[in-house]
């Protein structure tokens, strides 16, 4: 079988994937914490691996960059290869002025300047929620690994390069955290297709200092935050 999107044969996926949005992100993750890592995608150059972490099956595959290409590639694992979990690892900029380069965070709410939801037409502003089991399995990984996480809400935004001169500070006024791209159209596929989803995020870059990490530290030095997801995987495979 294979979808518009995924080569794959039904089956060649684990019940958790790993989804960086970086396809050498992907690759990093096979190549360096994967055992016997087999390349079951790689239509559009959207690298996906199954392969095992002490044990456990486990499959890592980029979702592209941006809530279109992250609605595509959820809702096809959730839907026709029945993967369970999806944890997003990705970068983010900080918005709250305590983060710091490198921190890590965890999205328990993604909100969102995207219209992905308009499609369900529910008469009201849905809160887009990671899985509480999901979470929980990732603060405790954090907690056994002596990694820092903090926990809270993060935006999900449509634009990289933003106009609004206010838009950090008035997200910021609202208590989220920081911004990234894809983690709230992933909830809401979660949700809606009653599966498992929570975005994990690595502070990329600090707007309000001018703080960055290169593109190659992007893809290939956020580890602590992969190890925490490969270990809340091995939690959930067990459930
Ligand atoms: O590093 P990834 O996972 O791609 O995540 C962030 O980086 C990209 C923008 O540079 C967006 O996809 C954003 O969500
Ligand atoms: O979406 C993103 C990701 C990293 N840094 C940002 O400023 N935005």
């Amino acid at each position: 079988m294979a979808t518009p999107h995924i080569s794959a044969e039904k089956g060649e996926f684990a019940k958790t994937v790993l989804m960086p949005g970086d396809p050498l992100r992907a690759k990093f993750i096979a190549e360096t914490f994967l055992q016997d890592a087999v390349l079951v995608n790689n239509v559009r150059g959207i690298q996906g691996y199954t392969g095992t972490y002490k044990g456990t099956k486990v499959s890592v595959m980029a979702s592209g960059m941006g809530m279109p290409s992250m609605g595509i590639y959820s809702y096809e694992l959730f839907s026709f290869y029945d993967v369970e979990n999806i944890i997003r690892i990705g970068s983010a900029g900080a918005f709250n002025d305590k983060l710091q380069l490198r921190d890590i965070v965890a999205g328990m709410g993604a909100s969102t300047t995207s219209n992905f939801g308009a499609q369900y037409e529910i008469a009201g502003t849905l809160c887009n929620l990671a899985d509480y089991e999901l979470l929980t399995a990732a603060v405790d990984s954090a907690k056994e690994l002596g990694q820092d996480l903090k926990v809270g809400n993060i935006l999900s935004s449509d634009t990289f390069y933003d106009d609004r001169p206010n838009n950090m500070e008035n997200w910021t006024k609202m208590g989220i955290l920081c911004v990234e791209m894809e983690a709230a159209a992933l909830y809401m596929n979660a949700a809606r297709l009653g599966k498992r989803a929570l975005a994990l995020l690595t502070i990329s870059d600090k707007p309000l200092t001018g703080e960055e990490t290169t593109a190659e530290e992007r893809q290939n030095t956020f580890t602590q935050m992969m190890e925490i997801a490969l270990e809340a995987a091995i939690k959930m495979d067990k459930k």
